[in-house]
């Protein structure tokens, strides 16, 4: 008994060891990339038990070859805006990892968005993807063109510039792009619609999120914003809580954010604060969703505007200001790092109970200890907004059979879906020694499936 625990001691160094040596010629070879940095190292951290348990792994260089993405692909994107002025973007495609499936994974558009985002946001998708138990590699893309403030035909002739290039590279069996920040139903369609001119055919599945005449599904809006809820749901049950009779704050008021109030809403909570990018609005009788639908969905106003029809609500001009008020239950759901380690000393200050991701690695590092060390139930991106990805391989399937199933059809393979991933996260956390961990238990029980087949495949 006393030399296996030496052997598993000796094993989990050596894999400390391994995983330390990786991450260090990541930053090596990925100067400045500190969001990459940053997934990378929650992923690596995570990982070790795994490595320990299935020293292939290390013979294999799985590491090695898994934080490398199989393609990058980086484009310039000219474009005429309204006052017949030549304007230039960078665009991205990150084809990272193919193992199990065709590319998938938003696009993104933003001022922030360069090589690190682009590459945190498409090295997560690999082992989000993954846990959906669905067919699909992890890609990721976008491009530095800031939306805001546009014209719709500016928005027109901005995505038709990105997709004649993008569609190049793309295919329904090859990479299948959807939306993320800044990429809605609109931007899908005028994408779509690039897409058919340029290869002369109708080919569906090439996007997912289209509209539902287009060959979008039904309840894919819906989805990451639901699905964030119904995992959350089954973390609290577990502890014998419930989103009934609770208080909860959801950051951001975009795709994501909208349709996590509606279902906590629906499940019985009471959604008290969310934001966008200027501040945030705080109403002690409970958000008006329909007044935020209209603002954000329809007139794309600011979410000040809100107080101006709701006078005993109160707006502040801090987003992150919205963690200072009380709640039971947090949802990030706006971007990264929106929360940090004084963000978070706060929220268990007022007695947090749980924190659910929807937005991709929203919480610091920092951040995400205080939650475990404090006993606040925590439930990672990874595993919590794979609802969204996951209605889109449902989408893909619907294309590839032409038909399209009912909302609740989709909305019932939802909430299976996300109550799998949370089965499978809780049961490879046990397996690997850090029982209730989900940040351990989504990043292994993804980690070894694409690992494993990357394996089946040889090195390539
Ligand atoms: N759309 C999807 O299906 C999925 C999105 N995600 C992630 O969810 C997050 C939100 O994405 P979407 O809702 O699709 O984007 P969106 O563009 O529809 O909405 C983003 C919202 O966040 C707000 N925002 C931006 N920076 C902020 C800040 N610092 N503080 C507060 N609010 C801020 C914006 O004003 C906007 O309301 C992103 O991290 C995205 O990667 C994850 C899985 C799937
Ligand atoms: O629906 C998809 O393909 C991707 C959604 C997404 O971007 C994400 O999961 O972060």
């Amino acid at each position: 008994m006393k030399a296996l625990d030496r052997t598993t001691q000796e094993q989990t160094q050596e894999a400390l060891e391994y995983v330390n040596e990786v991450y260090e010629t990541v930053k090596k070879r990925n100067p400045h990339e500190s969001e990459f940095h940053q997934a990378v190292k929650e992923v690596f951290d995570s990982l070790v038990p795994a490595l320990a348990k299935n020293p292939a792994y290390r013979k294999q260089a799985i590491l090695e070859r898994i934080v490398e993405p199989e393609r990058i692909i980086s484009f310039r994107v000219p474009w005429v805006d309204d006052h017949g002025k030549v304007q230039v973007n960078r665009g991205f495609r990150v084809q990272y990892n193919s193992a199990i499936g065709p590319y998938k994974g938003g696009l993104r558009f933003h001022p922030s968005v360069n090589a690190s985002i682009i590459k945190f946001l498409g090295f997560e998708q690999i082992f989000k993807n993954s846990l959906t138990g669905q067919p699909i590699g992890g890609g990721k893309g976008g491009s530095d063109f800031d939306p805001k403030g546009k014209s719709d035909l500016e928005i027109m002739r901005f995505t038709q510039s990105f997709m004649s290039e993008l569609s190049t590279h793309i295919g329904p069996d090859i990479d299948v792009p959807a939306g993320d920040i800044g990429v809605g139903a609109r931007e899908i369609g005028y994408m779509f619609g690039q897409y058919k001119k340029m290869r002369g055919g109708y080919e569906a599945g090439v996007l997912t999120g289209k509209s539902i005449d287009s060959g979008g599904s039904l309840a894919r809006k819906e989805a990451t914003g639901y699905g964030t809820v119904y995992f959350v749901e089954e973390m609290l049950k577990d502890k014998g809580f419930s989103f009934k009779g609770s208080t909860v704050t959801v950051s951001g008021s975009g795709n994501v954010s909208i349709y996590a109030m509606e279902k906590a809403m629906e499940l019985g909570a009471t959604v008290v604060a969310c934001s966008d990018s200027g501040g945030y609005i705080y109403d002690k009788n409970g958000i008006d969703l329909s007044t935020v639908k209209r603002l954000k969905e329809v007139e794309n106003k600011r979410i000040s505007e809100y107080v101006k029809e709701h006078p005993d609500a109160h707006y502040f001009e801090d987003c992150a200001g919205i963690w200072s008020q009380p709640c039971d239950i947090a949802l990030p759901c706006a971007t990264q790092n929106e929360l940090d380690k004084m963000a978070a000393k706060i929220l268990v200050a007022n007695g947090v109970k749980a924190v659910g991701e929807g937005a991709n690695m929203p919480s610091t590092h920092e951040a995400v200890e205080i939650f475990q060390s404090e006993g606040v139930l925590f439930a990672p991106g990874k595993a919590a907004n794979a609802g969204g990805v996951s209605v889109s391989a449902l989408e893909m399937a619907q294309n590839s059979a032409r038909l399209s199933w009912s909302f609740e059809e989709v909305d019932a393979k939802l909430q299976e879906i996300m109550k799998n991933i949370y089965l499978e996260s809780m049961k490879a956390a046990e397996e690997y020694d850090a029982p209730g961990n989900l940040v351990v238990g989504a990043n292994i029980a993804g980690f070894i499936k694409v690992a494993d087949t990357m394996i089946m495949q040889g090195v390539i």
